[in-house]
């Protein structure tokens, strides 16, 4: 469903070196490393918002390209960190904005949000609040639906739980798990926590300085780690149990 082949991208130094990446269609894969090593900028180059210096990106068999980036974008929704929600905006406006460009009427537009609200459990009544008045959380459940309003068969989803606390994370790991299996989504998540990759992720690609390291399930990465950088990646997790 995404094949992306060896992407380089170099801003001040090199960002990405020949990275090359499949998600097959249905699955997820987590990407996840330590700061700076590129995963932000390889998931906007899949978005068409930045495009690589060499190699090339395909969604659904169609090749990403300057005059086709809009079109291939609409098969993909996107949820950052922080929902990226327009501020000025509601919530319900910031659901229809694209609708509304695509012209949707009212009613095909509240039979969505209505769907959307029982998926993501949001109750319809804070979408009238601007996103200054919503909590992390609801935040992030607006910007997933937002994400899936048009029914996208890709989700691009750069750290969409960074900055939620551990309770409402938990909570929505499980709703983002159930939902990615139940609507059969292609999913390609940025984390930073190895935990969530292996929730989240199918696979996970664990990426340093620009390169994919290892892929693979969780199991693999914890038990046959590929070098010494995977290694020390898995086992600088630390457990709230280490003091017992
Ligand atoms: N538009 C840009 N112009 C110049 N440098 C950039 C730009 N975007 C990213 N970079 C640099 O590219 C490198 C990789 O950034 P990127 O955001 O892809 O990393 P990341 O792995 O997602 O990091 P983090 O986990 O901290 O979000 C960083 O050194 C960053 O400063």
């Amino acid at each position: 469903m995404i094949a992306a082949e060896s992407i380089s991208k170099t801003f001040d130094q090199k960002v990405l070196d020949s990275v090359s990446l499949q998600i097959d269609e249905g699955t997820s894969v987590a990407l996840i490393g330590p700061s700076g090593c590129g995963k932000s900028t390889l998931l906007r180059i899949i978005m068409g918002l930045i495009s690589a210096d060499s190699g090339s990106v395909e969604v659904g068999g169609d090749r990403l390209t300057e005059e086709n980036k809009l079109q291939i974008r609409r098969k993909m929704g996107y949820v950052i960190q922080q929902g990226g929600l327009f501020p000025h905006l509601t919530g319900r406006e910031n659901l229809t904005v694209v609708t509304r460009y695509l012209g949707w009427n009212r009613e095909r537009e509240e039979e969505r949000i209505h769907e959307l609200c029982e998926l993501t459990s949001i109750d319809p009544s804070i979408l009238s609040r601007k996103p200054e008045n919503l909590s992390g959380g609801q935040a992030q459940r607006v910007s997933l639906m937002r994400a899936l309003m048009l029914d996208p068969p890709v989700l691009l989803m750069d750290e969409p739980l960074g900055s939620i606390d551990p309770l409402v994370r938990f909570e929505l790991q499980n709703d983002l798990q159930h939902i990615f299996k139940e609507l059969g989504k292609t999913v390609l998540l940025v984390t930073h926590d190895l935990g969530e990759a292996g929730f989240l992720g199918d696979s996970i690609a664990l990426m340093t300085s620009g390169r994919i390291v290892q892929q693979g399930p969780i199991e693999d990465i914890l038990k046959h780690p590929a070098n010494d950088f995977v290694e020390r990646f898995v086992n600088a997790q630390r457990s709230p149990l280490e003091r017992l």
